[in-house]
């Protein structure tokens, strides 16, 4: 699993800060001072032709990047003007960096914006512990309110590096230069967005603090899953390869299932059927040509269904409706043994909202593993003691509660495995936000994990090839093109040229 992935928590990043200094590679200051200096390096590089920066200093570690970054500026000829909030403790590298600054700081209380200064923004980063009090909270408005480039050092004051929360009131940053390793805030909404553009700058820690720490969040990116992506073999044949199944709505609403399916099908799941019920058979087979079709009414036919050709994943919700059996097809789905994978999305996860209980505990008891793919008004009906914490603790309790991997869907998707494992995505898009799309990607899911591709990574997988490929189309994106998107993703994920 690629290392390069790893999110920190703010309280892991400081673990790797003294993991680092305790090996003896470099102490606290020069941690620091690199920090300082790469800052300045993107300032000059990025802002040549500003009259001047002025560098907002906090009382902590941050300010202490803060007052390296002054000094370095200073020696250069380069304008600027500090302001501090609070004084480093006696004894703190903060306050070494302090006594090396040669330019005296005024109170932060004494800043108002000046056309033509960029501002620097280290106020607070990983060490916020509580909302802005006023005095920080009138600035941050200031420099929102006002046309000046802001770069936040670590995160934007007022951002939680944990969950990318906003604490009370915060910085927006144009750029925000963090270190060693991306922190879940800034993938996590608002964060993200305030952050602005952010860059990892590497200050000398080296990756081998990673073993002790033990992260348990990554980025959503390729090299996550790649190596367990299925690779088509030449002595496969079409079940061999997975069969995936998608149960179809009533004869009004048959076209999410049809969606789900393709996206399974493009996945490349070798087999593909869908289970109607009789009254909406004629329009399924009058919209289908490679996905198979079969008659599921009721609870005895699908027994018979799966008993004929036991499938390997099966895709339940999508344009289903509330008013048929659809419990109790989960139900019986998970009861029935036979191991493979349910994903349960839209309607299957609203029938449970009066008795979530009973769907854990039919999900722990069951031999095959669950997906649930809910949006957040889907997720608080069938998780509403959850309701109040942040997205990325509501995703993992989630997951621990249910026992099936969550992906709580929204412009930063997060994919949350009940072994603690959690992914966050960073390849959404505004194009996704349209009918459908949430049926093409439980059918990709199905798709992948149909082929044996182990759950959490086939679902992480799932969510970045239905993002990617909504990316690289853009503008008129409707959910029918998705599927047909994936080709040339898997192409490149599989480098065909290499494979045959
Ligand atoms: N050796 C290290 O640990 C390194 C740390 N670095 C910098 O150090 C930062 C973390 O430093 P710190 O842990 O000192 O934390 P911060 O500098 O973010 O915060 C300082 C202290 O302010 C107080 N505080 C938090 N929120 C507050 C609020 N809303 N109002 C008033 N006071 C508040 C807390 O007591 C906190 O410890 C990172 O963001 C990074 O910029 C870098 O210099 C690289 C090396
Ligand atoms: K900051």
């Amino acid at each position: 699993m690629s290392n390069s992935l790893v999110l920190l928590t703010p309280s892991q990043m400081a673990e790797a800060d003294r993991l680092t200094i305790s090996s003896g590679a470099v102490d606290g200051y020069g941690l620091m001072k690199r920090a300082g200096q790469t800052i300045v390096s993107e300032l000059l590089r990025r802002y040549p032709h500003c009259n001047g920066f002025d560098v907002l200093c906090g009382p902590g570690n941050n300010g202490g990047d803060g007052y390296v970054v002054a000094r370095l500026l200073v020696e250069m000829g380069v304008m600027v003007r500090l302001f501090a909030h609070g004084s480093p403790r006696p004894g703190s590298d903060a306050e070494k960096a302090v006594q090396d600054c040669p330019i005296g700081a005024q109170s932060l209380s004494q800043f108002s914006v000046l056309q033509g200064h960029a501002i620097v923004d280290a106020i607070y980063g990983a060490g916020l512990s509580r909302p802005l009090d006023d005095a920080v909270s009138r600035v941050a408005k200031e420099c929102r309110n006002a046309d000046v480039a802001v770069i936040s050092v670590d995160l934007p004051t007022g951002v939680s590096g944990a969950d990318g929360q906003v604490l009370g009131d915060a910085f927006a940053a144009d750029l925000t230069i963090t270190f060693f390793r991306l922190k879940p805030g800034h993938l996590l909404e608002p964060g993200r967005e305030l952050c602005g553009e952010t860059i990892v700058a590497n200050i000398g820690i080296p990756d081998s603090v990673l073993g002790p720490i033990a992260p348990r969040n990554w980025i959503n990116q390729p090299p996550l899953w790649r190596g367990d992506f299925p690779k088509p073999r030449r002595n496969q044949h079409k079940y061999s390869r997975g069969h995936a199944t998608v149960f179809s709505g009533g004869a009004f609403s048959t076209g999410a299932a049809r969606l789900a399916a393709l996206g399974a099908a493009r996945a490349g799941a070798g087999a593909t059927t869908i289970y109607s019920p009789a009254s909406a058979i004629a329009v399924n087979a009058a919209q289908l040509t490679s996905i198979m079709l079969a008659k599921v009414d009721t609870v005895d036919d699908l027994e018979e269904v799966i008993s004929a050709r036991a499938p390997d994943a099966f895709v339940l919700g999508p344009g289903f409706g509330l008013r048929r059996p659809i419990r109790e097809f989960a139900i019986s789905i998970l009861q029935r043994g036979g191991g493979g994978t349910l994903v349960m999305d839209a309607d299957a996860i609203t029938a449970f909202r009066d008795e979530p209980a009973a769907l854990f505990t039919a999900i722990k008891g069951s031999e095959r593993a669950v997906v649930l793919t809910p949006h957040e008004g889907e997720f608080s009906r069938l998780f509403p003691d959850l309701i109040g914490k942040v997205r990325l603790e509501r995703a993992g309790e989630a997951a621990r509660v249910s026992g099936a991997v969550i992906v709580l869907k929204g412009p930063d998707t997060i994919i949350a495995s009940p072994d603690g494992r959690i992914a966050i995505n960073a390849n959404g898009n505004p194009w996704l936000a349209t009918a459908g799309s949430g049926d093409v990607l439980a059918g990709v899911i199905a798709g992948l994990a149909a082929q044996k591709m182990p759950l959490w990574e086939a679902t992480c997988a799932g969510v970045w090839l239905h993002a990617e490929a909504a990316t690289r189309f853009g503008p008129g994106l409707i959910a029918d093109d998705l599927p047909g998107l994936l080709p040339p993703l898997l192409a490149e994920l599989l480098e065909v040229d290499q494979l045959l």
